[in-house]
């Protein structure tokens, strides 16, 4: 038996690799390299270059490779890109997984866990955002990502497959061991492009509002360190395969940072004090997004290992260093 991780050659699919790996499973990795990269997938990985779109070779490969479980990682990320191109959003993230879905179905492949976002709950009234909050998104990429999710409960109801969606937070960091870590060019974030501006990689960074409701003005995000997200899918691979039923959980860790605090902890652990603009607010920026927590311990057993914000940023930069030095994916 292997797993399927499709954008196993991205970000965050790369690290669930590894991980995987190193539990002893059997890997193949789909990805279509629109923004992976083939270095990043290491060689005790069977790697197909293709699109989760493609019928065809997906059923190809879960029959060829008695696939029990995918984990669908495979995916456009970029919510100011969904805002000027939501039909591209929606074919990627929500028809594609929907063909996917159909294969899953087609092979019985009993268990599917799907990267979905806290994007899915829009500007909550409530923080923490427990899951139970209403999912209001106001984004395409949001609604891509939640029709997703309807369409995973729908299936399970109809067919022998469970999954678990997990709603990410705000994904950071690198692997402890410095094996992989987020090599996008152009990338957005906020602690990936602080690091960068720390080694020098970019002249400095803006920040996006000083007048929301919030205690310093700027907006409050969960950082979840990269490595405890993965971990919290190898706990859900675990749970379906135990027999546990399908859910939705977020993953973060219920402790939330203003972006002044994270830019004064990139400067604080990488001792360099690069240049800050503070500019108008980004559209479609929710002042707070907290994890509610809890559920995803008591269901999973989830325990975070690198729940601390320098850890954090302390990978972010030994990657950032990593890339400059010309021995990174990019
Ligand atoms: N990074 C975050 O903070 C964050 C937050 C919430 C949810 N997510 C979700 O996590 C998943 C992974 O995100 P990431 O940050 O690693 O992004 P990424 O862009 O680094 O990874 C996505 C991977 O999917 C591949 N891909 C895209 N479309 C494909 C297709 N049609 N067929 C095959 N491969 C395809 C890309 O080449 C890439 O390797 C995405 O689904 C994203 O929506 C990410
Ligand atoms: O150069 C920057 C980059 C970001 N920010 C600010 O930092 C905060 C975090 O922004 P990110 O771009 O790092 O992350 P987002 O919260 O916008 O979104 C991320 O987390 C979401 C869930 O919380 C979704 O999953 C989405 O896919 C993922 O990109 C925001 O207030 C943003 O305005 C800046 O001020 N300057």
């Amino acid at each position: 038996m292997s797993v399927l991780v499709t954008g196993g050659a991205g970000y965050i699919g790369s690290h669930m690799v590894l991980e995987l790996i190193g539990a002893g499973e059997d890997v193949v990795v789909l990805d279509n390299l629109s923004t992976g990269f083939r270095s990043a997938v290491p060689d005790t990985a069977t790697f197909v270059e293709g699109n989760v779109g493609d019928s065809a070779l997906v059923g190809r490969i879960l029959k060829e490779h008695d696939i029990d479980a995918i984990l669908h990682f495979a995916g456009s990320i970029v919510v100011p890109d969904s805002i000027t191109d939501p039909l591209g959003y929606y074919g990627n993230n929500t028809c594609n997984s929907r063909s996917l879905l159909a294969c899953a179905v087609d092979a019985g492949v009993p268990h599917f866990i799907f990267s979905s976002t806290a994007a899915v709950y829009g500007e909550p009234e409530r923080s923490p955002i427990t899951e139970e909050a209403p999912p209001r998104p106001i984004s395409p990429y949001g609604s891509s990502k939640l029709m997703t999710e309807t369409m995973l409960a729908d299936t399970a109801r109809a067919y022998p497959l469970r999954y678990v969606a997990l709603r990410y937070f705000n994904v950071a960091g690198a692997d402890p061991a410095g094996r992989t870590g987020q090599s996008t060019p152009r990338a957005t974030h906020l602690i990936k492009v602080a690091s960068e501006a720390a080694v020098g990689s970019r002249p400095g960074i803006d920040i996006f509002g000083t007048d929301y409701q919030t205690p310093d003005g700027t907006c409050i995000r969960d950082y979840i360190h990269v490595t405890d997200l993965v971990r919290a899918h190898l706990d859900a691979l675990r749970y379906l395969r135990a027999g546990g039923e399908s859910t939705v959980l977020n993953c973060g860790y219920g402790n939330g940072f203003s972006v002044f605090e994270v830019v004064d902890a990139v400067k604080r652990v990488s001792g360099v004090d690069f240049p800050v603009r503070t500019v108008e607010r980004r559209p479609g920026d929710p002042p707070d997004l907290v994890a509610g927590a809890g559920r995803i311990r008591d269901v999973l057993g989830w325990e975070p290992q690198l729940n601390d914000l320098d850890t954090i940023v302390g990978h972010a930069l030994a990657w950032e260093r990593h890339l400059k030095g010309g021995r990174g994916t990019a």
